[in-house]
């Protein structure tokens, strides 16, 4: 049994007493054509590592997912835990290394991936969806066959032509989302952890951007929506893109505007949008509710990511 180690249930609920009645009701009012427009179709969430570290945003994003299951919508969420993943290292003495956004993942590195992404973090947010009246399921990759996957071969930038071997790092062979699509057909919420598995049975870390960028394109999601720790992405000068076309993106990738775990977020961004997701958002998991207000309203935050 899975022990809720860093979950805790009791959370102060929201206090909107000062809002008068008059704005709650057009608020309400102003999701009206949202929930029509989006009813049935599925919206993939990429709720990173960064954006789950605070207990209350944890449950207010708990309680927005399953919201819009209510109101007739398939959310699919795709985990991170990139932080959670350095803090167990931390624990056996290891340190995170990055190359271009992915993690150097060794034999006891991927050890440590599988429990704390397909254990602790996805088993989090399966008991708080549970906790909160939602039927969440949690997947890995390997469960009913979802994600096949390879060695990546990570092209060296340092020397054209080259490859750096970054150990079980996994690039996505196929996606089998027949294990989704029965889930989401009934009431129940998929969670899926960033995990594949090879031919040969070897597990695979991936990224969880390009694991929602791909499920998404996969499933025809409506929208990808990708939570993270900053409000969108950053121009040279620091300040918010609020759209990004292929041409900026492609510029901001040559000049090193975009770095780190930027760079598999908006290539994964960027795919989605290229292969039929309507809109591909990158927003302020940090900003309470933020999925609700980036679904439900017209509130405009964050990234869009356009496909031309
Ligand atoms: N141009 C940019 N704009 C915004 N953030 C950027 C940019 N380039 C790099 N980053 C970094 O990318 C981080 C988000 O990626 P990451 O840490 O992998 O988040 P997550 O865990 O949500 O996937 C930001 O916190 C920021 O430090
Ligand atoms: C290959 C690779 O880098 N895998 C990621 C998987 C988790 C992840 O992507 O988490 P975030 O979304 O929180 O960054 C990792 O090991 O950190």
């Amino acid at each position: 049994m899975t022990q809720l180690t860093n979950l805790t249930l009791a959370v102060p609920s929201d206090d909107l007493t000062a809002v008068s009645p008059a704005i709650k009701a057009q608020i309400l009012a102003e999701a009206l054509p949202y929930i029509r427009n989006f009813h049935g179709k599925t919206i993939v969430i990429k709720y990173g590592g960064n954006a789950m570290t605070d207990e209350r945003l944890k449950h207010g994003f708990a309680r927005d997912v399953i919201l819009l299951k209510l109101v007739g919508m398939n959310p699919v969420v795709v985990h991170g835990g990139g932080p959670q993943i350095d803090n167990a290292l931390k624990k056996i003495g290891k340190q995170g290394t990055f190359v271009q956004g992915m993690r150097i993942t060794d034999e006891e590195t991927m050890e440590v991936v599988e429990w704390v992404l397909g254990g602790e973090v996805q088993q989090d947010i399966v008991m708080l969806i549970n906790h909160y009246g939602g039927q969440a399921v949690g997947l890995t990759g390997k469960d009913g066959g979802l994600i096949r996957a390879r060695k990546m071969a990570m092209p060296d930038r340092e020397n054209p032509g080259q490859f750096l071997d970054i150990g079980f790092v996994g690039e996505i062979d196929a996606i089998n989302p027949a294990v989704v699509k029965a889930l989401q057909d009934d009431a129940f919420i998929p969670i899926i952890s960033p995990i594949g598995f090879g031919q040969d049975g070897q597990a695979y870390n991936i990224n969880a951007d390009v694991v929602a960028g791909k499920i998404a394109e996969i499933l025809k999601a409506e929208k990808l929506i990708m939570m993270t720790n900053i409000a969108g992405v950053q121009d040279k000068t620091g300040n918010l893109v609020t759209d990004l076309s292929a041409r900026e993106i492609d510029e901001m990738f040559a000049d090193g505007t975009i770095s780190g775990g930027m760079l598999p977020k908006i290539s994964s961004a960027l795919d989605a949008a290229k292969s039929g997701v309507n809109t591909v958002h990158i927003i302020d998991g940090r900003i309470e509710h933020s999925l609700l207000l980036e679904v439900l309203t017209e509130q405009a935050f964050g990234t869009m990511i356009r496909s031309h």
